[in-house]
C-alpha cells in the first residue's frame, strides 16, 4: 500500500490473457458473445457522435477478425444515422463467428464498401476508425497492413482524426512495442485498461484513452501494474507545509557528485531537492562546482571536497544521499561511491552511480535506483530490446537483484519494489528528452523520500510529480525551449 495515494487513484492495468479470461466469463454468463460486440460498437459510435460533426466523412478500416467486426458494426450505426461512411475491407479470408454476423448486418443496409488497397489513394480529411487489429494481432503488421497504417497516420498529419478500436493497430497490447503503429487521437479500449497502452511506445500513440467496460464480468484477476494518472496531481500537493513545522520536519538531502566537466548535473540535482521542498540540502563537490551552485542558489549548503569527507555534509543517518549525477567514472567518482556506501544512509542512485553499482557490491543504505532502459539492460546483463519488450519484468528483476526500489524511466516510468504491484506513472513529454532531466528527477525523488519515509511512495510520487511539472513547463516554454531545471518552477503550479 502506498502512503498518501488513495486506492481510487491507482487503476489496474491488465494483459491480454486477463482480458480473454474476462471475455470468456462474460460470454458464459450472457450465453452469447455477439451482444458484447454490439455494445463495443455502440460505445465507439457514441464517442464519434460526441466528438465529430456529422458532416465529416468517416472511414472505417476493418480487418477480418473481431476487431474488424467491431468496426463493421460501427459503420452500420453511422450509416443508419446518416453519416457519410465508407468501409475499407482488409480481411484476407472469409469472416467467421461474430465478425461474420457483423458483416451480414453491414450487407443488409448497403454501407459503401471498398477494398483496403483503395484507401491508399484516399485523400480527404476524414475521421478514420482503426479496426484493423486488436488484441488478437500476432507479431508486426503484415506489409499491406503497415501500408494502411502509414497512410492513416499521413492523413492524420494533414488534419484527419483517428479513433482506434480497443488498441491502435500495430501496438502490442502487452508490451507497448511495435514497428508501424496507428497514432490515435482517441483509443476506446474495451473491458479493462491494457498495460501496452501505458508503457513503451503506447502512450505516444494513444493521445486519449477511454475505457468502456461493456458490462463485462467483474473478475478479480491479477493486475500487471497499477496506473497513477496525472490528474492525481491536480489536487495532491506533494510537499505541503504545516503551520507547526520547521526545516527539520522536511528532512535533509545531500548530493555527492559533480566531477570536473559534470558539475551541472550535481547542481541541478541539489537545486531540484531544494525546490521540491527538502528541509535542507547540501552539495559535496569540486570547489568550482560549489562556487557555481552557490551563485545560482544560496539556499543550499556547498561543501568543497577540500574541506572534509563526504560524511561531513550529512545531518544524522536519516539524511538522503543522491549519488550519481556528475559522478564521473574516474578515480574521484569511485572514491565517492565507496565513501557514500560506508555512510549507510538511504541513497538515490543514478547515472554513473549505476555503472559503479554493476561492478561493485553495494553495502550501503536502502536504495532507490533510477535507470533508463540502456542502464537497466547494463545492470541486468541483457539487451535494450529485451528490456523494452518487457519493461514490467525488467523493473521487477532490477528490484530483486539490487534489493532496491526501481524507477525505470521512459515515456512513462515503471516503479517496482519486491512484493508490491508495480506502478506506471507519467504521460509523454518530449521536452524531457534531453540531458539533465534525470538529474532533476533524482533531486525531486530524494526530497520526497526525505519527507515520506517509505521509498516506494517517494519513488511513485517523485516520478509522477517530475513528469507533471515537466508537462506544465513544456506547455509554456515548448518542448525545445524548456530546460530541465526550469520544470522546477512548475512543481507548485496547479
Ligand atoms: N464478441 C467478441 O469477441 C468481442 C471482441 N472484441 C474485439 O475483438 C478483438 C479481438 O478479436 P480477435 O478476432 O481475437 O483478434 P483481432 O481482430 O485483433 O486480430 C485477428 C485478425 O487479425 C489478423 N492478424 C493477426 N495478426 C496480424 C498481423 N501481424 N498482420 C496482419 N493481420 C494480422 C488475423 O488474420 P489471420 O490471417 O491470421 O486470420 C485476424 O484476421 C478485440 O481487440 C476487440 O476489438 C470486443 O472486445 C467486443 C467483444
Ligand atoms: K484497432
Amino acid at each position: 500500500m502506498i502512503e498518501r495515494i488513495g486506492q481510487g487513484h491507482l487503476t489496474g492495468l491488465y494483459d491480454v490473457a486477463a482480458v480473454r479470461q474476462i471475455e470468456q466469463a462474460s460470454f458464459a454468463i450472457e450465453g452469447d458473445s455477439f451482444p458484447m460486440m454490439e455494445r463495443a460498437a455502440y460505445a465507439i459510435y457514441r464517442h464519434i457522435c460526441h466528438r465529430q460533426p456529422s458532416t465529416r466523412p468517416i472511414v472505417v478500416l476493418a480487418g477480418g477478425g473481431n476487431n474488424g467486426g467491431d468496426g463493421v458494426l460501427v459503420a452500420v450505426l453511422l450509416h443508419e444515422a446518416g453519416f457519410d461512411v465508407t468501409l475499407f475491407d482488409a480481411a484476407k479470408r472469409p469472416r467467421t463467428g461474430d465478425a461474420l454476423l457483423a458483416w451480414e448486418k453491414l450487407r443488409a443496409v448497403n454501407v459503401p464498401v471498398q477494398p483496403a488497397e483503395a484507401f491508399l489513394a484516399y485523400d480527404r480529411s476524414a475521421v478514420v476508425v482503426d479496426a484493423l487489429l486488436g488484441i488478437g494481432a500476432l507479431g508486426h503488421p503484415s506489409a499491406d497492413f503497415a501500408a494502411l497504417i502509414d497512410h492513416c497516420n499521413h492523413l492524420r498529419q494533414s488534419g484527419g482524426w483517428t479513433l482506434a478500436v480497443d488498441v491502435p493497430s500495430g501496438l502490442n497490447a502487452n508490451t507497448g512495442s511495435g514497428s508501424t503503429i496507428i497514432e490515435a487521437d482517441m483509443v476506446v479500449t474495451f473491458i479493462v485498461d491494457k498495460i501496452g497502452l501505458r508503457i513503451n511506445k503506447g502512450p505516444a500513440c494513444c493521445h486519449e484513452i477511454v475505457i468502456e467496460s461493456l458490462q463485462a464480468a467483474d473478475l478479480d484477476l491479477p493486475q500487471c501494474a497499477h496506473f497513477l494518472a496525472r490528474s492525481f496531481f491536480r489536487t495532491f500537493q506533494p510537499c505541503t507545509r504545516y503551520g507547526d513545522s520547521h526545516k527539520g520536519t522536511y528532512g535533509h538531502v545531500a548530493v555527492l557528485g559533480g566531477d570536473h566537466g559534470f558539475g551541472g548535473a550535481a547542481i541541478m540535482s541539489s537545486e531540484a531537492a531544494a525546490r521540491a521542498g527538502a528541509g535542507t540540502v547540501a552539495l559535496y563537490s569540486r570547489g568550482v562546482t560549489i562556487g557555481a551552485a552557490l551563485c545560482r542558489n544560496p539556499s543550499i549548503m556547498g561543501f568543497d571536497e577540500a574541506q572534509g569527507e563526504p560524511g561531513s555534509v550529512l545531518r544524522g543517518n536519516s539524511s538522503i544521499i543522491v549519488l550519481g549525477p556528475g559522478l564521473g567514472r574516474l578515480e574521484w567518482g569511485h572514491r565517492l561511491f565507496d565513501a557514500a556506501a560506508q555512510l549507510h544512509c538511504r541513497t538515490v542512485l543514478d547515472a554513473d552511480g549505476l555503472r559503479l553499482l554493476a561492478s561493485k557490491h553495494w553495502e550501503g543504505g536502502e536504495l532507490i535506483i533510477t535507470p533508463h532502459p540502456g542502464e537497466a539492460a547494463f545492470l541486468l546483463g541483457i539487451s535494450i530490446d529485451e528490456v523494452l519488450n518487457d519493461l514490467i519484468s525488467a523493473a521487477e528483476q532490477l528490484a530483486q537483484k539490487y534489493r532496491a526500489v526501481v524507477i525505470l524511466k521512459g515515456i512513462t516510468s515503471v516503479i517496482a519494489k519486491q512484493g508490491e504491484v508495480p506502478v506506471v506513472v507519467g504521460a509523454p513529454c518530449p521536452g524531457l528528452a534531453r540531458g539533465g532531466s534525470g538529474d532533476v528527477l533524482t533531486g525531486i525523488v530524494a526530497a520526497c523520500w526525505a519527507y515520506y519515509q517509505d521509498a516506494f511512495t517517494a519513488a511513485v510520487i517523485g516520478a509522477g510529480w517530475h513528469n507533471d511539472a515537466a508537462i506544465k513547463c513544456a506547455q509554456e516554454k515548448g518542448d525545445i525551449g524548456m530546460f530541465p531545471q526550469e520544470l522546477l518552477m512548475y512543481l507548485q503550479k496547479s
